[in-house]
């Protein structure tokens, strides 16, 4: 399929696919600032570029109803996500960011917010570099205006931005197949609620099961198992950098997490993220984490429900207790705070519980991209430590 605009970019192009003479590394070495585009791209002329302050109630709530109507949907558009007002705040303000990445398009007319892109900084560990990058996410083009080319103008706005901040490689994922994936993800989902995801059309009732059957065999216990499993504290947040950072080591690219990081990232926030660990009984010491992030999604056309409430894994470590385990009691609080389904990628080690605890493979696929930096190919899901949102 041709990628007029993506064959345009430093990114690994088809033609490259297997050409290991290619250096690992960066693509184009930077350019001097002087020689950035200073003033922005072109819109079409009905429309103009505006900076959206996330800490202003009013855009705040402009960009949540825009990505809650035009954002992505599954392969049979009967879900999409809907990212709370809060977690926007979360993934956006994030330590260092820019509000200069934080990018909207506006009807000159109406002054609508019609489009979105953002950009957050984050050191990105690729084998042994650790790359300043930015992570692009939320690209959002109203559904009444797609196909009049909107997204390669603001991506190409979004890098012109990041270069004037003198960081010239980004992270991103997407549901479709560009030039040219890091690695290529199957997304798993766990049932909590199968009664509503079946009513929902989630899942279906499997061949020879029975709707009693179906909730019998993925019940839960009340309670978690594991002794010494709590809550995640601020106190927690050293150990917790240690023990995530040492573990992060293992993959081919990972986010080099600092303190600072870790208390934003991983710390409880109500609604938006989880996070626990077992601090063991005997020595205090904190020997495992695990946590998930809170991403509805709206239900589109149904009678009885209007959102699947779902938990999506985030950053796991088992030094001590066993993955399964420790993955099985993350299920019991899932479903104690009352998530429907609990969602996980293939990356890192989750191929072990996703297998064992009752995961079904979900009907998609999620490809993660670098800009202008080239990786060796045959990178697996399993070599991938990093989760974006
Ligand atoms: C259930 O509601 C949905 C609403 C919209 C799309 C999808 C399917 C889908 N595209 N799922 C994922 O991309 C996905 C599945 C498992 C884990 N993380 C995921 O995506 C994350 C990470 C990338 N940005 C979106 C959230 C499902």
């Amino acid at each position: 399929k041709r990628h007029k605009f993506w064959e345009t970019q430093p990114v690994g192009q088809y033609k490259d696919v297997g050409d290991t003479s290619l250096p690992e590394g960066p693509i184009e070495p930077p350019t001097p600032l002087s020689e950035v585009k200073q003033e922005p791209y072109n819109l079409p002329s009905a429309y103009e570029w505006t900076t959206c302050d996330m800490n202003s109630e009013e855009t705040c709530e402009e960009v949540y109803v825009l990505l809650k109507n035009n954002y992505v949907e599954d392969d049979e558009n009967m879900f999409r996500f809907n990212y709370s007002k809060e977690f926007l705040r979360w993934a956006l303000r994030v330590p260092g960011y820019y509000q200069s990445w934080h990018i909207g398009v506006r009807a000159k007319a109406s002054k609508k917010l019609v489009a979105f892109i953002s950009g957050i900084p984050a050191r990105i560990r690729v084998n042994e570099d650790v790359v300043k990058m930015a992570e692009i996410n939320f690209l959002c083009v109203h559904k009444k205006l797609r196909s009049k080319r909107l997204a390669p103008v603001m991506i190409k706005e979004v890098t012109r931005r990041v270069h004037l901040e003198n960081i010239w490689q980004a992270a991103y994922t997407a549901g479709v197949v560009l030039p040219t994936p890091i690695t290529t993800c199957q997304y798993w989902h766990r049932s909590l609620n199968p009664k509503k995801l079946i009513d929902v059309g989630f899942s279906r009732l499997g061949a020879r099961m029975t709707m009693s059957r179906t909730i019998k065999l993925y019940k839960l216990p009340d309670s978690t198992i594991t002794p010494g499993f709590r809550k995640m504290e601020l106190r927690d947040v050293p150990a917790v950098t240690r023990l995530l950072r040492n573990y992060l080591n293992q993959f081919v690219v990972a986010p080099d997490f600092d303190e600072n990081d870790v208390e934003h990232w991983l710390l409880p926030n109500d609604n938006v993220v989880d996070s626990f660990l077992v601090e063991s009984p005997q020595n205090h010491e904190i020997t495992d984490f695990c946590s998930f992030y809170t991403l509805p999604s709206s239900i589109l056309g149904n009678q009885n429900y209007s959102t699947l409430k779902a938990a999506y894994s985030y950053y796991n470590v088992s030094t001590k207790t066993p993955m399964n385990q420790l993955m099985n009691d993350v299920l019991i609080v899932a479903k104690q705070k009352d998530f429907d389904v609990f969602n996980a990628l293939d990356v890192m080690h989750n191929e072990t519980f996703l297998k064992e605890l009752k995961f079904g493979p979900g009907d998609g696929q999620l490809h993660y991209y670098l800009y202008n930096y080239r990786i060796r190919n045959g990178l697996k899901p399993s070599g991938l430590g990093l989760v974006l949102l």
